[in-house]
């Protein structure tokens, strides 16, 4: 079932297009991540989605009834704030404590709900903002470069909670990256974004087109093959070294 069809999308901002002709399809359960470089119209892309940002031509069509949950790059609380992570989850939401823990649990913090925000790990705090947006059992989760500021282990360990949320809930995936060599082991297909759609497919597809190449260079081809022992397909790493040796 297709939750989210983009059709012939263009954003401009003033006399500045920063997204031309963007088509894209995502169906009810799978993980598709956006990758692009910095200014590419990632962001744009997400908040034509949920209707913050007018196209100036094509359109959004969401699945009547879309539950969208939403997982923002970084929200700044006020250290001398107290507030607890329960209070926090409930702000938003007129939910029950057992939700909270639901979702909590879910989101594989089953322990935070008594501990105040501001004394939380990175990792923690986006594992909470996870749980804030599965509360209302979304069918689509969306992610805005969600482990900003992460480690590259606290981002590897997010993305694997992510496909347990997946797995747990059935809910689809839309994540936006630049940790690519991370992000795309957990993805079923990697959409890459330069203004327009530069190439899509399955990451190794993406990580070998001349596209993506072009845009990110050959570095991420071996950092995926690190994360291969996860996937039934194959990487062609004959070209990698071909083109080291160039
Ligand atoms: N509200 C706005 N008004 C004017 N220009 C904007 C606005 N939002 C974004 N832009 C411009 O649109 C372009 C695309 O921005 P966008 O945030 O969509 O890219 P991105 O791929 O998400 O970038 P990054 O990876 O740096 O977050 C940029 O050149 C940006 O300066």
């Amino acid at each position: 079932m297709t939750l989210i069809t983009v059709e012939n999308l263009s954003v401009s901002y003033g006399a500045n297009t920063v997204l031309r002709h963007v088509d894209m399809v995502i169906e009810a359960g799978e993980i598709v991540t956006i990758v692009g470089p910095n200014g590419s119209g990632k962001t744009s892309l997400l908040r034509a989605i949920i209707g913050a940002t007018k196209p100036s031509a094509g359109q959004v069509t969401l699945k009547p009834g879309l539950k969208i949950g939403y997982v923002p790059q970084k929200l700044h609380i006020d250290p001398t704030l107290p507030i607890s992570v329960e209070r926090f989850m409930r702000l938003t939401n007129r939910v029950s404590r057992k939700n909270c823990v639901e979702a909590l649990k879910t989101a594989g913090v089953p322990d935070l709900l008594t501990r105040q925000m501001s004394q939380l790990s990175g990792g923690q705090f986006q594992r909470v903002l996870l749980a804030r947006a599965l509360i209302n059992r979304p069918d689509i989760l969306l992610l805005d470069e969600a482990t900003q500021g992460l480690d590259q282990p606290g981002s590897a360990a997010f993305y694997h909670q992510i496909e347990d949320v997946r797995r747990k809930t059935g809910c689809a995936i839309l994540m936006i990256s630049h940790e690519l060599h991370v992000v795309m082991s957990a993805s079923d297909r990697v959409i890459c974004l330069n203004g327009h759609v530069c190439c899509e497919g399955s990451p190794a597809v993406v990580a070998s087109a001349p596209e993506y190449r072009a845009l990110f260079g050959t570095g991420t081809g071996g950092a995926l093959a690190l994360y291969r022992h996860e996937h039934d397909h194959e990487h062609d790493h004959s070209k990698d070294s071909r083109e080291a040796a160039e």
